[in-house]
């Protein structure tokens, strides 16, 4: 098995939307990146995952899907069979992307609670194959628990691959941050396994914070944070949390980190101290990684957010360090993630790792995901 095209799909932890994007790759070191697609979630819908997550604290078994769960799977995987029907309606006429051979499908997260080897993510794999009529791997994160890692973050294998094939990493070590609805960081040398760990929050609190206080679904380009400023007392009540003293692997569950630091601030001080949190919890994970890293490339929703990339780049700085967007690196910061999926579905194929000691704390270097065939039959275990 050469290169195949793979489509891959991200419904983060922002529950914004679906992310697609098309990858075309041994699963190794060849990856040729193609067009990308984003259908966002409309409010009500976010709303609907937000309450999931309050069903999902009831799960002891990742399968069982109390009170809206099931239904909740369901509608979101005929969102992702939709979202693909467009993107593929896109590509039909494209020469190099108009076919593609099977689909990487991240599904939503609604609990994480890595220290009792339980993550769930609603997707409902075999469904999406049906609907589809492409072989969808799905479930990358479980295997990884089986072995004793995190089950976060995956996207290391990619952004490993990513910094070896971009002209734009003159030397090693690099670091790729991705500043989701949390954050995650991948510390990548010229050689060898990539060591990675969750960092704090990235988005989602600003998320929630905008969303209650100004009934705005996000900051957009920091507008809100620019009326207000940095409150210390709150950044260091948050950074004074154990989770920042704790050496990799680490994961975090989208509810590790709460508001409650920030209740007094107003809209606009809440937005930009919010936003100072972000940078300082990716600044503070350095002292973890094996090296201080020259450069770091950011991916997700976050770099544009002009204060955290700011805050990160003075940061960064007094540490000697450069921080590019994905974009001045030539790759698509949106689509990160996404691509990330596309590439791991071929990893799973070929039977190739997907998670390693020093990126999820597994016990060996392992592969994952579940197979589910087009017709429909049961998959099984990639
Ligand atoms: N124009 C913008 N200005 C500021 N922030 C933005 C902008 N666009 C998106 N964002 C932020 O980025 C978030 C989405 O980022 P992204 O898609 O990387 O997250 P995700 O993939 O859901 O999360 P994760 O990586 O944790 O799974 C939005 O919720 C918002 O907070
Ligand atoms: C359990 C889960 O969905 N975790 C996400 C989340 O969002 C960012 C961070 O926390 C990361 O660990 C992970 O996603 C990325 C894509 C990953 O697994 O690499």
């Amino acid at each position: 098995m050469s290169e195949l095209c793979a489509i891959g799909l991200m419904s983060g932890t922002s529950m914004d939307g679906i992310d697609l994007a098309v990858l075309r790759t041994d699963g190794e070191n060849a990856v040729e990146r193609g067009p990308s697609f984003f259908v966002p979630y409309e409010a009500a819908f976010r709303r609907r995952i937000e309450a999931g997550l309050e069903d999902a604290k009831r799960i002891d078994k990742r399968d069982e899907r109390p009170g809206d769960l099931a239904a909740l799977e369901r509608n979101i995987t005929l969102r992702h069979a939709e979202a693909v029907a467009t993107f593929r309606a896109k590509l039909r006429d494209d020469a190099r992307w108009g076919r593609s051979d099977l689909i990487g499908f991240h599904g939503q997260t609604v609990l994480h609670r890595p220290h009792v080897g339980l993550t769930v993510q609603l997707g409902d794999g075999p469904l999406l194959a049906g609907k589809t009529g492409l072989p969808v791997v799905y479930d990358m994160r479980a295997n990884d628990m089986v072995h004793g890692g995190q089950g976060a973050p995956l996207v290391p294998a990619y952004h490993a691959a990513l910094a070896r094939a971009l002209p734009a990493v003159a030397s090693f070590p690099v670091v790729f941050v991705n500043i989701g609805g949390i954050s995650n960081i991948t510390f990548v040398p010229e050689k060898g396994d990539p060591v990675a760990f969750d960092t704090g929050p990235g988005n989602a609190l600003i998320d929630r914070w905008v969303q209650r206080e100004g009934g705005v679904p996000f900051d957009a380009g920091g507008a809100i944070a620019s009326e207000g400023g940095v409150s210390r007392p709150v950044v260091e009540r948050y950074l004074e949390k154990s989770f920042f003293k704790l050496p990799g692997p680490k994961s975090l569950d989208r509810n590790d980190f709460t508001l409650a630091e920030a209740e007094d601030l107003a809209l606009a001080d809440g937005a930009r101290t919010l936003a100072a949190v972000s940078a300082e919890a990716i600044l503070k994970s350095v002292k973890h990684l094996p090296q201080s890293p020259k450069l770091w490339i950011v991916c997700g929703g976050g770099r544009k957010n002009p204060h955290i990339v700011g805050d990160l780049r003075e940061g960064a700085a007094r540490l000697g360090a450069e921080v590019m967007l994905a974009e001045d690196a030539g790759l698509d910061g949106d689509a990160t993630e996404a691509e990330a999926w596309a590439y791991l579905a071929v990893r799973a194929l070929k039977g190739l790792p997907l998670t390693f000691p020093a990126t999820t704390g597994c016990r060996e270097a392992v592969s994952g995901g579940v197979i589910a065939r087009a017709d429909g039959l049961p998959g099984r275990s990639a």
